[in-house]
This record gives C-alpha cells, structure tokens and sequence, in this order.
C-alpha cells in the first residue's frame, strides 16, 4: 500500500523541463513534506500525483496499479487533495463545500445520504469550523476557507491526501491545529503529503522530507537526517542554522528548529547547538 514516485520527468509545452527524475514514495502512517523553492516544482508534482498532469515520464504507481490506467473516480476515492486556494462561482456554503467530498463515493445521480451528511459533519468538527457550516464559503476568512477544503478531503476519507501548502493563509494558532491535523491523520493511517514553505513545519508535523530544487530532489528521508544546516543553506540559498531548542529546564524536551540568519553570527536567543558532526548541520 504506497503511493510511489519512480524517477517522474515532466515538461510544460512552452517552459520545458521542470520535474526531472523524482522519486519519492508515501504509504500508510506516512506524511511527506516537500520543501522547496518557488517554482522549483511542488505544485506540478501534485498535479502529477493526482492524474491531473498526464504527460509524465517515469511511473507513479498507486497501491502497485499504474496511476494513468485507473479511472478519474478510483483515483478521487483513493486521493483527496486540498489545493492551495478556491474560489467558487456559485454561494455554495462551507457545509455544501464539504459535503462535496462525499461526491466519488456517490452513485451515478445519486444523492448524498445520511451517512455522507454525518461524515461531512465530523469533518468540519475536526478541523474546528463546525459554526461556520451555514456561512458561504466566499465570504469566510481566507484561513477559515483553507480549513474548509481541508474538512472537505477529510469528509472524503480517502486514504491519501495530498495538501498544497496547508498552513499558508492560516495564523499562528491554526497553523499548528492544521499541523496536529496533519500529524493525526498519519496516526489514523492515512498517508500524507504536503507542501511547505517552512521546514519547521516538516519537524513538527511530518516523518519524512523530501527536498525539490529545480525539479530535483536533492534528499528523502526523515527530517532528523534530511535537514541540515547545510542542505537547507544550499535549498534556498542563504545560510540557514538548525538549531535544538530546550523546552523545559531540564533540557529533556526539545525540538529542531531553523533560522535563516540574515547576516547575523549569533542566533536572537538562546539555543543548546549541537556538536559539530551531529547537530550542527
Ligand atoms: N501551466 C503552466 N505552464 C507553463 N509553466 C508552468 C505552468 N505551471 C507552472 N509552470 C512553471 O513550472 C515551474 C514549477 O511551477 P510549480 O507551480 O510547480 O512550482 P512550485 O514549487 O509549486 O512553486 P510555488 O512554491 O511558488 O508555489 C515554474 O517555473 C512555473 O513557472
């Protein structure tokens, strides 16, 4: 059972070349984090993984059957995807948006059941915006509507999902109750991916990275092993410092987090750094 990436080529007509032997794979109890660069690919390798873009080179297969041979339904029962932003033509409400998640498991002209309104309610109750379910999803907050489409993917219990940078509209406290979202979600067995611009985020959240630049991953792994000081520099072009950071006084929690550090030789608080050849990376 694993959504696998085996070294995917894919080029835009008028752009050419921008995914270029990517490999990378997620299977249950699994939430990938690509990190990357703008315009280094995120997106477009979603849209792979969603049969979206179908002129790939390489393989993606989906729980060992070729992507590109299963019908447009299969995989919407079997990938649910929360894009980066909606807008909807019609005042469709945040509970009718969420509802629609049920619609691949819907018969043809069928009509969703009792069942479907009680799995569209759960949904909006985990993702915290069970209040906001008469309100039309135009004329919610932009956060309220990220968290909207991400009830949405849940009310459509498929066993992955794919989240194009799913904290981005969201303040601090949402962000880290999409995080945990996120984290719970790998618990309850689904395999996950998200994009991200924060790589704080793949600590928090996730249990592998992978790094994009210019279509190519430059490293898959655990976030433990995957970034380092010296990886992030080279990502985003600017020296990045990952820190351990203590959380009580007896240094027995901590976590990873990393500073891009503008020029300055010393980190704004205080932080334990790592030996050199572990932490310091
Ligand atoms: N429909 C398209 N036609 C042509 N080129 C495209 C198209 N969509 C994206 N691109 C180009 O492909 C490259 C990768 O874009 P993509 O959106 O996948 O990057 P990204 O990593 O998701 O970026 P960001 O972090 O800014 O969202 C960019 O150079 C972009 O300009």
């Amino acid at each position: 059972m694993t959504l696998a990436v085996q070294t995917l080529e894919f080029d835009y007509p008028q752009r050419g070349r921008v995914l270029n032997g990517v490999s990378l794979r997620v299977g249950p109890g699994e939430t990938v984090a690509i990190l990357g660069p703008n315009g280094s690919g995120k997106t477009t390798l979603l849209r792979c993984l969603l049969g979206i873009h179908r002129s790939y080179r390489g393989t993606i297969s989906l729980d060992g059957k070729d992507l590109r041979a299963l019908p447009r339904a299969e995989v919407a029962r079997r990938i649910a995807y929360v894009p980066q932003t909606t807008t909807l033509v019609f005042p469709f409400t945040v509970f009718d948006v969420v509802l629609m998640g049920r619609t691949p498991h819907l018969k043809p002209l069928g009509t969703p059941t009792r069942r479907d309104h009680e799995l569209a309610w759960h949904a909006l109750e985990r993702v915290g915006i069970a209040h906001l379910a008469g309100r039309a999803l135009n004329e919610v907050s932009g956060g309220e509507r990220q968290l909207a489409l991400i009830a949405r993917a849940l009310a459509q219990q498929s066993p992955y999902l794919l989240l194009d940078e799913p904290t981005a509209n969201l303040d601090f406290g949402n962000q880290a109750r999409v995080l945990e979202i996120v984290a719970g979600l790998a618990r309850d067995g689904y395999g996950v991916v998200i994009t991200t611009h924060v790589p704080d985020h793949a600590f928090l959240a996730c249990t592998h990275v992978a790094l994009l630049k210019d279509g190519q991953i430059q490293a898959f792994g655990s976030p433990e092993d995957v970034l380092t000081s010296a990886r992030l520099s080279a990502l985003y072009s600017l020296p990045v410092q990952v820190a351990t950071v203590t959380l009580d006084a007896s240094a027995e929690r901590a976590a990873k987090v990393c500073i891009p550090l503008l020029g300055r030789e010393e980190l704004p608080w205080s932080s334990r750094r790592e030996p050199s050849g572990t932490g310091e990376r």
